[in-house]
């Protein structure tokens, strides 16, 4: 997952995308970088870290500018050196900045033709540069001198018809305005709103609700499948369908993990599915051991804290907080490297003794990916002189890699790969391990939305919704994950990639 937001407003936007991206900061901890359009020039600062490690009051200062696009990025693509911080940028057609959450499926081949047909550079492995190349390249061919909101929607269209996967955008085209889009099968999420002032209304977009709630936007909607949302630079609104097929099929791990509970994606309240979640565990509790000898319930903080206590509620368990996370340290699911997650969880969460002593306590988590955090906290409960140590999955078993933005790229890793439920419950260590069954979890979001045709949920069911991902693909990143991991210790050992290309403030 990345974090994307863009702002047209009737002053310097600077703050309000800083605020923005600390509301996202769950989205993506790995770098953020900020680029603010003023007189007709680019000004943007990124680099690796925390949204308030990377801006500094000297970098906030040069920001100016009354529009501008930001990103918190997760990898998902290449590596995590500053070099594919984003947004990214390309001088020609009118200077072009671009932030993206998702994974194209077909970067590779479109890699090629940017450099053999279409006589583009690229920089960087990023899918993120590819997808930018691809829209000013389709910009750029239709030739004007001044883009009309209708050549901006065309050069949309054209991204659609070559870029497969997931992609919400945000781009920004100096002099002229911010343009937001989602892939046709809006597996990534984007939504906008506007805020009314003495000097007009200013528009923003971003990956969350939350982020326009939290600077006093109204939502206004999701961008829609395949849509395509410009502003123009004096607060001109439009909007477009820029796809010929589209199908409205979000990810359903965005309402397992990656929202926020206060967000409403797709029309859908976050909260809402997690409550559910909880309450289909809790009957599937009652379905398989009707006598159940749970003593106390124990979320495993922080995503899975709702979904645990409807969870307690219907079952008339006690709801307790036996783990006391240290807010410090962030989500060790979104952090590179298998070592640093392990490392982390460990410092992140401790037991309350008394909440574990002499108890059957089942533990609840929103998931279970690589099995990181359950294997260490099972471990950790019975060392707190548990009596018994359950443990319970808000969603399936993740058995299929994520192509679309999340990284879970190779199914080796994931524990739940080619194991049976019994298989992994030996593996964690559990007494009893119980799993949401895939039906239940997409019935808990599926109240909100009647445009929404179905979810996508390729992780649990190998499904994939573009149609592009077989075998060899998947066996293709397999491999390809090993070469990566090696560019990443290059990278951050210095391997000299190029990032202060352009007006960087650093
Ligand atoms: O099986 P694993 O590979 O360990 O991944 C799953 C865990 O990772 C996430 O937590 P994370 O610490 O990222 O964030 P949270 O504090 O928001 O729950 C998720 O909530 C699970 O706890
Ligand atoms: N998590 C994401 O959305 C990643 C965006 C992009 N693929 C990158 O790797 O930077
Ligand atoms: S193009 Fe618009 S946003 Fe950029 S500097 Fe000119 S007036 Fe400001
Ligand atoms: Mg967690």
């Amino acid at each position: 997952m990345c974090g994307i937001a863009g702002i047209v407003a009737k002053s310097n936007v600077n703050q309000d995308l800083y605020d923005a991206l600390t509301v996202l900061q769950h989205r993506g901890q790995d770098a953020a970088g900020i680029v603010t359009c003023q007189d007709g020039r680019l000004n943007q600062r990124k680099g690796n870290g925390l949204v308030r490690d990377v801006f500094h009051t000297r970098h906030m200062q040069r920001l100016q500018g009354h529009m501008g696009i930001a990103h918190v990025r997760y990898p998902t693509a290449g590596s995590s050196s500053p070099a594919l911080a984003q947004p990214f940028y390309v001088n020609s057609p009118y200077g072009i900045s671009l932030a993206h959450n998702g994974n194209l499926t077909n970067s590779a081949e479109l890699s090629q033709e940017l450099f053999q047909s279409d006589l583009r550079h690229l920089n960087t492995e990023s899918d993120s540069e590819v997808l930018l190349n691809i829209f000013a390249h389709e910009l750029q061919r239709l030739g004007k001198l001044v883009p009309s909101a209708d050549d901006i929607f065309e050069a949309v269209s054209g991204v659609h018809k070559r870029c497969r996967g997931g992609y919400a955008v945000v781009a920004m085209i100096a002099n002229y305005g911010v343009v937001g889009f989602r892939d046709p099968n809006a597996i990534r999420p984007l939504v906008y709103g506007k805020r009314e002032t003495p000097a007009g209304t200013e528009y923003m977009l971003a990956s969350e609700s939350v982020a326009l709630d939290a600077l006093g936007y109204t939502l206004v909607g999701d961008v829609a499948p395949g849509e395509a949302v410009y502003i123009t630079h004096d607060g001109e609104f439009h909007i477009r369908q820029c796809a010929e097929k589209v199908n409205w099929a979000p990810c359903i791990f965005e309402h397992v993990y990656f929202a926020r509970p206060d967000s409403i994606m797709d029309g859908i309240s976050v909260y809402k599915s997690r409550l559910r979640q909880g309450e289909r565990l809790a009957e599937k509790v009652l379905r398989e051991r009707p006598d159940h000898d749970i003593d106390v319930i124990v979320p495993i903080p922080d995503s899975s804290r709702i979904a645990a206590q409807s969870m307690a509620a219907v079952l008339g368990v006690k709801f307790r907080e036996g783990l006391v996370k240290n807010r410090y340290i962030g989500r060790t699911f979104i952090m590179p490297g298998q070592s640093a997650r392990k490392k982390s969880v460990k410092q992140k969460l401790n037991a309350i003794g008394l909440e574990f002593k002499g108890k059957n306590v089942m533990l609840v988590d929103d998931s279970i990916v690589r099995g990181t955090t359950c294997e260490q906290i099972i471990e950790m409960a019975r060392d707190a002189g548990a009596r018994k140590v359950y443990f319970a999955s808000a969603a399936p078993p993740v058995r299929f890699p994520n192509v679309y933005g999340i990284d879970m790229p190779s199914a080796t890793e994931l524990i739940a790969h080619g194991r049976s439920v019994e298989e992994i419950r030996t593996e964690i260590g559990a007494d009893w391990l119980l799993y949401q069954d895939l039906d239940d979890l997409l019935d808990c979001s599926a109240e909100g939305n009647p445009n929404i045709s179905r979810f996508e949920c390729a992780v649990f069911n190998g499904d994939y919704i573009t149609g592009d991902v077989d075998q060899a693909y998947l066996d293709q990143l397999e491999a390809d994950r090993n070469d990566s991991n090696q560019a990443a210790k290059n990278a951050s050992a210095g391997d000299g990639a190029l990032i202060g290309l352009h007006n960087d403030v650093s």
